[in-house]
């Protein structure tokens, strides 16, 4: 894919499963809101093959398009609407839309039914997105950063809604984020994408694995310092501990690798790589 003859997806392959949440992860200008714009059907790609539901987005129907749902980063212009009306609205052009009161209740706008679309906060835009966005009860939803906002609870509510609409309703469900808690806890599957290219798909422990991150033990050592040490095997490293010890071992406390020390390690390594391939011979 090409911005003006410049390449910013180099031949992303990707294939995402019926029924599977699958999140795409990547630092800023990574190309994940382009990817994303053009399995939508909103942006012409300049090269390469795309089937979303059995069909070319670009040549997506009416008929396929219903069948889509979208939460976009940026907000559509209905400022002056009211939320149960413009919530209605969109219902009315779907053929078996949710319940608009039911979805208000699902993502906690029940006391802004009445109020302007202007004067709701980031937050509550954002629930009234992903409200916009489930109404039509998509087969496919796509979430580009769906979360931006919200505060921890409204976090909370919206992660069990993804879960509820992917395990109960089998919506296959694409999400943007650089919430990276929030993709180890939805997605089945991850893709990180540096560079506009695929540098790893998995699942979450596939992807810790193949970056190799060590846990980290951590304890206080008899003269009442701190000590550290990363391996491989922490369970061999506290059974030396326990057996060189006179004692209980204080503040023992081993640490796994988190998606994030991944995630960093990962795009450190890539972003390398690809500066070391940019260097003319
Ligand atoms: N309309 C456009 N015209 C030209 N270049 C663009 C356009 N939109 C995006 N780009 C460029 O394409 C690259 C990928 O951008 P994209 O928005 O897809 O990244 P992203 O991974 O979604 O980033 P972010 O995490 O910041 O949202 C960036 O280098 C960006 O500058």
């Amino acid at each position: 894919m090409a911005y003006g003859g410049v390449d910013v997806l180099h031949g992303v392959d990707l294939t995402v499963r019926r029924g599977e949440v699958f999140a795409l992860l990547g630092p800023n200008g990574a190309g994940k809101t382009t990817t994303v714009e053009i399995l939508e059907g909103f942006r012409r790609r300049s090269a390469g093959e795309v089937t979303v539901l059995g069909a070319d987005p670009e040549r997506g129907d009416d008929a396929w398009r219903g069948r889509v749902g979208l939460v976009l980063q940026s907000w559509r212009d209905h400022r002056r609407w009211r939320v149960g009306e413009l919530l209605t609205h969109f219902a009315s052009y779907h053929p078996d839309p949710r319940d608009p009161a039911e979805l208000l209740a699902l993502v906690g706008l029940v006391e802004q039914v009445g109020q302007r679309v202007e004067r709701l906060s980031g937050g509550q835009r954002r629930r009234l997105d992903v409200a916009l966005g489930i109404v039509g009860r998509p087969e496919l939803l796509f979430l580009d950063e769906p979360t931006t906002g919200f505060d921890p609870r409204a976090r909370h509510a919206f992660h069990r809604l993804v879960e509820r609409l992917a395990r109960e309703e089998g919506v296959t469900v694409l999400l943007t984020t650089h919430d990276l808690a929030e993709a180890e806890r939805l997605a089945d599957r991850i893709a990180l994408l540096v560079g506009g290219r695929v540098r790893a798909c998995g699942t979450p422990s596939e992807l810790a694995r193949r970056a190799a991150a060590r846990a980290e033990v951590r304890w206080r050592a008899e003269d009442g310092t701190f000590r550290g040490e990363r391996t491989d095997d922490p369970s061999r490293l506290v059974w030396d501990l326990h057996r060189n010890a006179r004692g209980p071992i204080a503040e023992l406390e081993v640490r796994r690798p988190t998606l994030e020390d991944t995630y960093l390690r990962m795009v450190h390594r890539e972003e390398t790589a690809v500066a070391d391939e940019e260097v003319p011979a």
